[in-house]
């Protein structure tokens, strides 16, 4: 995504401007400390690439940003569950549009902050009250906290996720460290097995590590790189690749989409968190490269 061919409806401060992309509104940064782009539907991060670095966040070729539906690649939100428990599939907040509160231009870094509260077609999916705040700090690193605070009379249950897509030079070549010792395997039933806490890609996977730890590791030899994810607030990293043939069954990925991309999720996956009248739950994704 070439950012800088966007093109420009709102100048908000020295690095940051609104853009428009066909049905979405996007928040773009430019910065001497690196790229990025928020789509205001979603609130979902759509690019993060700080100085001297490719990309970090991958971004489906063929994906559809219409405004109609979940776009393919960046993080998408999930929420006010993962998965398909419920529908539509991972929640409504990825395919809602969420308003920007605030943004703050330093010299050092930037900052964005997006919410999304409840209205009556919210309620009509899930009766709840609700305001959220999506906070992205942007520097060397990529920090993005969802807080979700429960503003409703009755206690409520959530789950969730920072859905996000890393990009890699080939995933044939990648490692993956840090997912402590068992999973549960999407694609055997459920199945709970162990692990070394490692794993490397010949075919799709999709599991639940419900042990994993706080800091992970994605060695990317094709890109000469070493991309560290320190999560907070999750349960579970959720792992993800859809491999040829899933890729094949996407309208919005390209045939070898896959083959530069994992997903490495700070979920909400395992028990749901409850919520009495104003409690809040802080989930957060850090990335950088080394
Ligand atoms: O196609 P989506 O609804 O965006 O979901 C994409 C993927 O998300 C997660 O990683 C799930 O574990 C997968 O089962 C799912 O296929």
């Amino acid at each position: 995504m070439d950012l800088r061919q966007l093109p420009t409806s709102t100048v908000l401060s020295e690095h940051i401007s609104l853009c428009r992309l066909d049905g979405v509104d996007i928040i773009r940064i430019l910065h001497p400390e690196c790229q990025a782009a928020i789509s205001l539907f979603g609130g979902h991060l759509l690019s993060f690439q700080p100085q001297g670095h490719k990309d970090l966040i991958w971004m489906s070729e063929a994906a559809d940003f219409s405004g109609k539906s979940p776009i393919r690649g960046g993080i998408p939100v999930c929420w006010p569950w993962f998965g398909k428990v419920a529908s539509p599939s991972h929640g409504f907040a990825r395919s809602s549009v969420w308003e920007l509160e605030s943004f703050n231009d330093q010299k050092s870094h930037v900052t964005v902050t997006l919410t999304l509260h409840d209205t009556p077609k919210s309620r009509a999916i899930w009766p709840y009250r609700f305001h959220n705040r999506l906070h992205f700090e942007f520097d060397k690193t990529l920090k993005v906290q969802l807080t979700s605070t429960n503003t409703d009379q009755r206690p409520w249950h959530m789950s969730g996720a920072l859905h996000t897509y890393l990009a890699v030079g080939d995933i044939m070549q990648a490692k993956l460290s840090g997912l402590g010792n068992e999973y549960l395997d999407g694609l055997a039933d459920q199945q709970r097995l162990p692990t070394n806490g490692v794993l490397q890609f010949d075919d799709a996977v999709d599991r639940v590590y419900s042990r994993a730890e706080d800091t992970m590791y994605l060695e990317d030899p094709a890109l000469f790189r070493r991309l560290r994810m320190h999560n907070h607030g999750h349960d579970s990293a959720v792992v993800w690749n859809p491999w040829q043939s899933g890729a094949a069954g996407m309208a919005d990925m390209t045939p070898d989409g896959y083959t530069t991309m994992l997903c490495v999720e700070s979920a909400v996956a395992g028990q749901s968190i409850v919520l009495k009248p104003g409690q809040s739950h802080h989930l957060s994704t850090e990335i950088g490269a080394e």
